[in-house]
C-alpha cells in the first residue's frame, strides 16, 4: 500500500510541475520575444510565438548576435548578414546556408561564455531538434542575456552579476495522468511568475520547498482512506524512516529515464545527502546520464563538485557539443565539395565528348568539301577544256535581210550568203553554245560562272573574246559605256563572284586577288593599267579583250 502510495504521491508531484512548467514555458519565450523585439527591433513573427517559430527566427544567429551587440557592444565583431528585408520574411524564412549561420551561432555562444552568461548548444537550433528542453535552453538564454541587460542598465555594469536560472525542473511537459492529483492543488500550485523572476536563488528555493510540501500534504489528506493508523504508528515507532521514504521518492524521480533529461540530479542529491547516513542504498545503485567517474582523478572537479557545480565539466560537454556539430558540419560539407567535384567531372567529360564530335564534323566537313570541289571540278573538265561560245549580235538596221538562218538548241548554227541562196550560200557551224541575239548579258555570264570557281579552287581558267570590228566583244566582256547594273559586262560579274567567293571562304582560306590589263592590237601586248605606255608585259590571268 505504501508503495502504491508513493507511485501516485510522485505522479500526482511530476503532473503538477509538467503543467507548471508548461505555463512557465509559454510566459517565458513571450518574455523573451518582446525582450528581443525591443532591443532589435521587429522580428517578423507574433508576439506570441509557437516554439517553431521563435526557434526559426533565431536559427541563423543574427538576431541573437545583433541582440548581444546591443547588450554588450562589440561581443562580436563580425556579424554574418542576411540581406532579406524583414517584411519579406516569411513564418518559415529560408536559411542562410549552414555554415554561415553556424558562424553567427557559435559566435553568439562565445560571447555568452566569454560573458559567464548560461548558453545553449548550436544543436538546440536546429529544425529537427525540437524535442523538450531544447527550446527552453535558448529561452533561458535570451532570458539571462535580458537580466545582464537589465543589471547593465541599472548598476551601470558595477557588481557581480549572477544570471537567475530557469525555475523549470528537467521534466517532460507532455506527461500524462493529469488527474493523479486533485484539481485545486494545481490552481494552488500556480504562481505569480512575474513576481517569481525577481525572488533571489534561496527564496525561490524556499518557495518551491513549500509548496511540495504543501502538494504532499494535501494529496496526504486526500487519501487518509490509506494512511490508517497503522501507517502513523509505523512513523511514531520508529518503523518508518522520513529520511529513507523521501530518499525512496526522490530515487524514483531519478529512475533512468528522468535522468537522460536531468543529468545534473544524482550529483546534486549525492552533494546534498552526502553527510546522511540514510542516502538510499538504491539511488547509489541506479545508472545516472553522466558517469562522474572520469571526474576522479581531477582534484579540481572534486572541489567543484563538493561546491554543487562544475564548470570545467560544463564547458567539456559544451565542446562536445560543438565538435560533433562541427563534425556534422564538415560531413555535410565534404558531401556537398564532393557532389561539385563530381558534377564539375561529368561536365567536363560532356565537354571533351562534344568538342570531339565538333573536330570530327569538321573533319567529315573538310573532307566532303574535298571530295565536291574534285567532283565539281571534274564535271567542268568533262564540259570541256577549250569551249567556245557563239554570240549573234542583233542587226543594227531594220528590215536588211538576215544571215543566221538558223541557231540550234545544241550548238548548231546555219548561216546564208543572201547573194547566193543556194546550196553553196549556206554554211553551218557547230559550237558548245550559241546565243541568239536575243540573249542577255545574265545568260551569257550563267554559262561561265561555275568557272569562277574552278579558278577559286585553284584551276587556270582564261575566257576572251574574238571577232571582227564591231561584232559586240567589248559589249559581251564589259558592257556598253554608261550601261545600267543588268548591261555589265562578263568581267564586272566575275569579279564581283571573285570577291563574293573569296568573303565566304574568309574563315577558311585568305585569297590574294590581282587585276592586269593588257590590249593586242596589231600582234602587239600593251598593258592598259601601266603608266609606261611602252611596257609589253604580258602575263594575264583572268581575260583579254581587243
Ligand atoms: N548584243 C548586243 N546587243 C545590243 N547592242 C550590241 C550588242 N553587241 C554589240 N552591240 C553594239 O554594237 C556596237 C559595236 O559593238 P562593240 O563595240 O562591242 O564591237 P567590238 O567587237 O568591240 O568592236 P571593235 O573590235 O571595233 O572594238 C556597239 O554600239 C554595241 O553597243
Amino acid at each position: 500500500m505504501l508503495g502504491e502510495m508513493e507511485d501516485r504521491c510522485t505522479t500526482g508531484f511530476y503532473n503538477v510541475l509538467a503543467s507548471r512548467k508548461a505555463e512557465e514555458a509559454v510566459w517565458r519565450r513571450y518574455q523573451a520575444t518582446e525582450w528581443l523585439e525591443s532591443v532589435v527591433g521587429p522580428l517578423g513573427i507574433s508576439n506570441k510565438p509557437s516554439e517553431k517559430e521563435f526557434i526559426s527566427r533565431l536559427r541563423n544567429g543574427l538576431i541573437l548576435c545583433n541582440a548581444i551587440n546591443k547588450v554588450h557592444p562589440g561581443a562580436i565583431t563580425k556579424v554574418v548578414e542576411n540581406h532579406v528585408p524583414i517584411q519579406f520574411i516569411t513564418r518559415e524564412p529560408q536559411p542562410l546556408p549552414a555554415y554561415q549561420y553556424f558562424e553567427n551561432v557559435r559566435n553568439f555562444l562565445v560571447a555568452m561564455e566569454e560573458l559567464k552568461l548560461p548558453a545553449f548548444e548550436a544543436s538546440d537550433l536546429e529544425r529537427d531538434a525540437l524535442e523538450a528542453g531544447s527550446v527552453a535552453k535558448v529561452v533561458d538564454c535570451v532570458l539571462a542575456l535580458k537580466s545582464y541587460h537589465e543589471h547593465k542598465n541599472t548598476n551601470g555594469g558595477n557588481g557581480s552579476f549572477k544570471p537567475s536560472r530557469s525555475p523549470m525542473v528537467g521534466h517532460n511537459a507532455t506527461r500524462s495522468n493529469l488527474h493523479g492529483i486533485p484539481s485545486d492543488s494545481c490552481r494552488r500550485l500556480e504562481m505569480n511568475v512575474s513576481a517569481e523572476a525577481h525572488l533571489s536563488g534561496n527564496a525561490e528555493a524556499q518557495k518551491l520547498e513549500g509548496e511540495l510540501v504543501k502538494v504532499l500534504a494535501e494529496y496526504m489528506a486526500d487519501t487518509k482512506e490509506n494512511m490508517g493508523g497503522n501507517f502513523l504508528a509505523s512513523f511514531k515507532a520508529g518503523d518508518v524512516d522520513p529520511m529513507k521514504l523521501f530518499g525512496r521518492i526522490v530515487a524514483s524521480c531519478l529512475k533512468e529515464n528522468e535522468q537522460k533529461k536531468f543529468p545534473e540530479g544524482k550529483t546534486v542529491l549525492r552533494d546534498c545527502l552526502k553527510d546522511s547516513s540514510n542516502l538510499p542504498v538504491h539511488l547509489e545503485a541506479t545508472p545516472v546520464g553522466v558517469d562522474i567517474s572520469e571526474d576522479k582523478n581531477s582534484k579540481c572537479c572534486q572541489t567543484c563538485l563538493s561546491k554543487g557545480d562544475c564548470n570545467h565539466r560544463r564547458l567539456l560537454h559544451i565542446q562536445e557539443r560543438e565538435l560533433q556539430d562541427l563534425k556534422t558540419l564538415w560531413a555535410t560539407t565534404r558531401k556537398e565539395f564532393e557532389g561539385l567535384q563530381s558534377q564539375l567531372q561529368s561536365d567536363l567529360t560532356q565537354c571533351g565528348f562534344q568538342v570531339q564530335e565538333m573536330a570530327s564534323a569538321a573533319q567529315g566537313y573538310q573532307r566532303v568539301l574535298k571530295e565536291n570541289r574534285i567532283l565539281y571540278n571534274m564535271v567542268q573538265d568533262l564540259k570541256g577544256n577549250i569551249r567556245v561560245y557563239c554570240r549573234v549580235r542583233p542587226s543594227f538596221t531594220s528590215g536588211s535581210s538576215n544571215a543566221v538562218e538558223f541557231v540550234g538548241e545544241d550548238g548548231s548554227l546555219v548561216i546564208v550568203d543572201p547573194s547566193k541562196p543556194t546550196k553553196d550560200g549556206r554554211r553551218h557551224f557547230q559550237f558548245n553554245q550559241v546565243f541568239g541575239p536575243t540573249a542577255t548579258q545574265e545568260d551569257v555570264f550563267d554559262q561561265v560562272q561555275p568557272l569562277i570557281r574552278s579558278v577559286m579552287d585553284g584551276y587556270n581558267v582564261c575566257i576572251f573574246a574574238y571577232g571582227q570590228t564591231g561584232s559586240g566583244k567589248t559589249y559581251t566582256m564589259s558592257g556598253p559605256s554608261g550601261g545600267s547594273a543588268k548591261e555589265l559586262g562578263i568581267n564586272y560579274l566575275a569579279l564581283n563572284d571573285l570577291f563574293h567567293m573569296s568573303d565566304r571562304r574568309k574563315d577558311v582560306i585568305s585569297y590574294v586577288i590581282r587585276v592586269q590589263m593588257v590590249e593586242i592590237y596589231n600582234e602587239q601586248i600593251r598593258d592598259l593599267l601601266s603608266e609606261d605606255s611602252s611596257s609589253t608585259k604580258y602575263p594575264f590571268k583572268l581575260f583579254i579583250t581587243g
